[in-house]
């Protein structure tokens, strides 16, 4: 398999420290010792705090790190570390900025066991996975760091030999807020392309997550990045909000729930700073009865777990055209009977824990809510881990579901699937599209004009054509409607961490009205 390839062998041949320890490093061992703020090139204690936080190694209930959350003055010493910073970055060549996250990039891949150990001890998702993610990361400041070289401006040819040109600029100071599911890759997927435009960055990774950012800030570091250029404060909603009420913050990068997102917009409003916000969604996956069958049942499994079912894009309303539908339910129960649920350090564990106590809570109340909902469950089926003393995950395709459920409507963030049965293709549609998120959608059919006609009718901003949650740093990620909006990822980013200016210049005399 692709993602299981041997690591490279110079990681044998010259062990790092980190390297030694991240291949020693099990279930039950880490615990950190060091500061987790980063500003000025190196790890500080934060100079005041707003309180508290612990987080957790998932798989078993422990404490690993203990810290302060950063105050105002601490927060406004990170952003004038990144100012000072984009002082000297802004005037570098796209080709300038590009090597240095080349070099981020390659560090990244070499270290890439140690950084996917980290990401599995602190949120609980297979190491399996967590590679992948690191991998995605990687290829994430490789493909801004090919951009960063050719951004460019227009020149525009104006009457009597004047002429125009625009200049694609940076903000400034960008604030990057994360959420907890992929620690390490939302914060490559805003510094990549904030870093390519000649930005500089401070980032507030979730309370529950917050070794791996770190670890990112210092690679910068060592990749050649001038000293603050990608600063990590800590904290909870309190520290958020300093950042985005700082007068001298650019622009805000956002990844969460919806409510915290129309938080974030209302303070940006009053300082007319930019957004972007990667929000949460309840997105339709359809699959027509002339679907290639394997391959449907294996997408509605991506779709719905992976990350424990921790993922904003997973298409959890899983519409199965009537004449299928028995066989679809029942071949989707026998593959999750076998998804290995268990150790997450683990080579063959697909499934850890989830990310805490309260977010299993959560989703088993949505589970049971639904089993008294409605009468016909066709399939239930709950899985414990033995091995998480802590907590467990439970998998529960429910089937058949109707659109008026709670666990239908709203988003679980678990690994929960619905199966809904459909009759036609315009009804599907009105059923996929009858939801206040917009993040994504996806289509399982032969029929390719069938399949491009559903999905340029689907209210998403990330449609899947036969296949699901795949995500190529290349296409643009974001949503529509209440799944907020700018996007992640492709070319277009580039838009969103920068600004045109248009300069026009005059080559004859001035002619007054006056
Ligand atoms: N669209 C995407 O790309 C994407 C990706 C991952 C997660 N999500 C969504 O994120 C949610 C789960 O993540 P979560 O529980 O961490 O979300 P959350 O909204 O609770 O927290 C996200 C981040 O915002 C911070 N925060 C909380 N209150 C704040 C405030 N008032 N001001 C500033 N910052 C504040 C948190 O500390 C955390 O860092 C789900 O809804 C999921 O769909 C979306
Ligand atoms: O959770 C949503 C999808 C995603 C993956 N990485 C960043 N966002």
């Amino acid at each position: 398999m692709k993602l299981l390839r041997a690591a490279p062998i110079i990681r044998f041949l010259i062990p790092k420290l980190h390297q030694t320890m991240s291949r020693s490093l099990s279930t039950g061992v880490f615990q950190n010792s060091q500061p987790l703020n980063y500003r000025a090139g190196g790890r500080v204690q934060p100079v005041d705090s707003v309180g508290q936080e612990q987080a957790y190694e998932p798989s078993t209930g422990r404490v690993i790190a203990t810290f302060a959350c950063s105050g105002e003055k601490e927060v406004n010493e990170a952003i004038q570390s990144a100012k000072t910073a984009f002082k000297i970055w802004r005037q570098k060549s796209g080709m300038e900025r590009s090597r240095v996250l080349l070099e981020a990039a390659r560090i990244i891949r070499e270290r890439s066991e140690e950084l996917a150990t980290m990401e599995t001890i602190n949120n609980g998702k297979s190491i399996f996975e967590a590679r992948v993610d690191i991998e995605i990361s990687w290829q994430t400041l490789e493909y801004y760091a090919g951009l960063a070289g050719s951004m460019a401006g227009q020149h525009v040819q104006l009457p009597g030999g004047s002429f125009g040109y625009t200049r694609r600029e940076p903000l400034g100071v960008c604030v990057g807020i994360g959420a907890w599911n992929y620690p390490f890759q939302i914060a490559c997927w805003k510094s990549g392309p904030a870093l390519a435009c000649g930005n500089a960055m401070v980032y507030k990774p979730s309370p529950f997550t917050p070794i791996t950012v770190v670890l990112l800030a210092e690679i910068f570091t060592e990749a050649g990045a001038p000293p603050g250029l990608f600063n990590v404060v800590q904290g909870a909603a309190a520290t958020g909000e300093f950042l985005c009420k700082h007068a001298e913050v650019a622009k805000i990068s956002f990844t969460g729930s919806v409510p915290t997102g129309s938080k974030i917009m209302e303070m940006a409003s009053k300082g007319i700073k930019p957004v972007t916000l990667e929000l949460g969604g309840k997105s339709p996956l359809i699959i027509f009865s002339d679907s290639n069958f394997d391959n449907a049942v294996n997408g509605a499994l991506m779709a719905n777990f992976l990350t424990q079912g921790q993922v904003c894009c997973n298409g959890t309303r899983v519409f199965v055209q009537r004449d299928i539908l028995q066989k679809f339910t029942e071949e989707v129960v026998k593959k999750v009977a076998k998804i290995k649920i268990g150790d997450p350090l683990l080579e063959d564990t697909r499934m850890g824990p989830l990310i805490n106590r309260p977010q299993l809570e959560k989703v088993l109340a949505f589970v049971k809510g639904a089993k008294e909902q409605v009468s016909c469950l066709a399939v239930k089926m709950v899985k414990r881990n033995q091995t998480a003393a802590h907590h467990e995950v439970s998998l529960s395709p429910i089937g058949e579901c109707r659109d008026d459920m709670t666990c239908v409507k709203e988003e679980i963030f678990g690994p929960v699937m619905s199966i809904l049965p459909f009759d036609t293709e315009e009804e599907v549609l009105e059923r996929a599209n009858n939801t206040t998120y917009g993040l994504a959608a996806g289509v399982f059919s032969r029929d390719i004009q069938r399949a491009h006609r559903v999905a340029a009718g689907l209210q998403a901003g990330m449609c899947f054509i036969n296949n699901y949650n795949v995500s190529p740093v290349e296409l643009p990620f974001g949503g529509y409607k209440k799944s907020g909006f700018g996007r992640e990822n492709g070319q277009v980013a580039i838009e969103y961490y920068s600004q045109l200016k248009t300069v026009c210049v005059e080559m004859g005399n001035v002619e007054s009205v006056f």
